[in-house]
């Protein structure tokens, strides 16, 4: 029987939420959102191996069947191994106008349990109700943009306008951007607020010059008490887009009404947008988000699972995902999805081993190649002494303990075997390596301070 609503962590919505991601990642962000970004999951019959998705429109349903049913079958079997067939048709999309700006990683999108849109005055996108500033966890690499971002949602006098945010993808900015709307709306309601991705602002704009009616389009953006405009690096190179983007930002602006822009790279580096517009940007408040550290990663895994308490995650599992899934939040975020995913499927419990099996390929293409000259550096800066005596033959034990437990790094964090370790640490035999290997496993059981020094290169050297 195809089952229809889903939770918010049952393992078929939190699969094609991991999925969509996955699609989004490979197919670049316009054929994503122009066709499968609408895609909605209808239910599922797992006993029969049977997914089934919807489309708004049988000609979207026809083309997302022609060129990606093989992918998407594909994809669904690699999260879900049970399933045999994916059904796409046209249909009812229910809940489509909150789903279209859902984040693509987090389930919930689906049928019946998508959360409301809220009501959008003067168009743009609605503000997904999952980005609110309570859901966002602070650390280093984002604490000024989340001040700058309270502070303009705060509503009070500005000493900055625009805020600009930059940062690589899956840090956080868009999340940012809409806490900063839900935040604003609640301390002014009615106020016009207007959250766009800069694709969308090109295109409306583009059509309201086809049409001659772009009057309408410049009256509604310059209407709103808070402006909003992400990923304005898709502009780059669109003159006449740029244009009426410039014009839009000062009237924003000299009308003393906010303005928040978002980019994929600082003003510096933002190729192919005009002079004139970075210098804007520049004047206002440049708030960089950087890519999370540990302690952020965890703190995010933990507030994630915070939300989710019937699903049982050990910390040291949280510890485990947070040191190795690096790249950015997004990925943690899918990578966690993943692993509650299979383990509701199978019934096994969350423990190291289960998710290494479980994100092997993820682990793998994740990790950061580190490298024995690094690990050296390292250590003779922990222990205070030159890297020169990494490879040297000196036998004290000042020097020679820290070698060891370089040595012993070297084979925990690197795929170098133990000849090649060896001889990168001044032409040592093999042998030499075993044992300085055996003699940290031994030093960290029994002394306490020794395990402690390593743990902190670990992580150090772990990112
Ligand atoms: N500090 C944080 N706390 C909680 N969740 C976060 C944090 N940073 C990022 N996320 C989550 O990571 C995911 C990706 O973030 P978001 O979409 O805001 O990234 P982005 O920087 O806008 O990326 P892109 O440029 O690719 O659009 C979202 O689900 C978001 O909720």
């Amino acid at each position: 029987m195809i089952q229809g609503a889903m939770s918010e962590s049952d393992p078929v919505s939190l699969a094609w939420a991991e999925i969509r991601a996955g699609l989004r990642r490979d197919c670049g962000a316009r054929t994503f959102d122009g066709w499968l970004k609408p895609i909605r999951l209808a239910g599922h019959d797992l006993d029969a191996g049977v997914i089934e998705l919807v489309l708004p429109s049988q000609f979207m349903a026809s083309w997302v069947e022609s060129n990606y049913a093989e992918r998407l079958a594909l994809a669904w079997r690699s999260m879900l191994p049970a399933i045999r067939h994916v059904h796409i048709r046209a249909g009812d999309v229910a809940g489509d106008a909150a789903a279209q700006t859902a984040p693509l990683d987090i389930p919930a999108t689906e049928t019946a349990v998508a959360p409301e849109p809220e009501p959008q005055a003067n168009g743009g996108a609605a503000l997904d109700a999952r980005y609110t500033f309570d859901n966002f966890v602070v650390g280093k690499a984002n604490d000024v943009a989340y001040n700058a971002a309270r502070t303009v949602a705060e509503g009070g006098q500005l000493a900055f306008n625009p805020l600009f945010f930059h940062g690589g993808t899956g840090l956080g900015k868009t999340h940012l951007m809409h806490a900063i709307g839900h935040e604003y709306r609640r301390r002014h309601p009615g106020a016009a607020v207007i959250y766009m991705s800069a694709e969308k602002f090109m295109f409306e704009f583009v059509s309201a010059m086809r049409s001659k009616d772009t009057l309408a389009f410049k009256s509604r953006l310059r209407s709103a008490d808070l402006l909003m405009i992400d990923d304005v690096q898709f502009i780059a190179g669109k003159d006449s887009t740029q244009e009426e983007f410039f014009h839009t930002m000062n009237e924003i602006i000299s009308a003393g009404k906010r303005l928040v822009i978002s980019a994929d790279r600082s003003p510096q580096d933002l190729e192919g947008i005009e002079g004139r517009i970075l210098s804007r940007l520049s004047w206002g408040l440049v708030a960089d988000v950087n890519p999370a550290d540990f302690e952020l990663r965890l703190g995010i895994i933990t507030k994630k699972l915070e939300g989710m308490p019937q699903v049982s995650v050990p910390q040291d599992v949280a510890m485990f995902l947070a040191r190795r899934i690096q790249a950015n939040v997004r990925e943690l975020e899918g990578a966690l999805n993943r692993v509650i995913a299979y383990a509701m499927l199978t019934g096994r419990p969350i423990d190291v081993d289960f998710v290494s099996e479980t994100l092997a390929d993820q682990l793998r293409a994740s990790t950061r190649r580190i490298t024995i000259d690094e690990i050296q550096r390292k250590v003779s800066d922990h222990f205070c002494i030159r890297q020169a005596e990494m490879t040297s033959a000196r036998r004290a034990r000042e020097v020679a303990r820290p070698r060891q437990i370089a040595m012993y790094l070297a084979k925990q964090l690197t795929p170098r075997s133990l000849p090649e370790i060896g001889r990168r640490f001044g032409g040592r035999d093999h042998t030499t390596v075993i044992h300085a290997v055996r003699q940290i496993e031994k030093l960290r059981k029994a002394d306490a301070e020794i395990d402690a020094d390593v743990r902190l290169l670990m992580r150090q050297l772990e990112g």
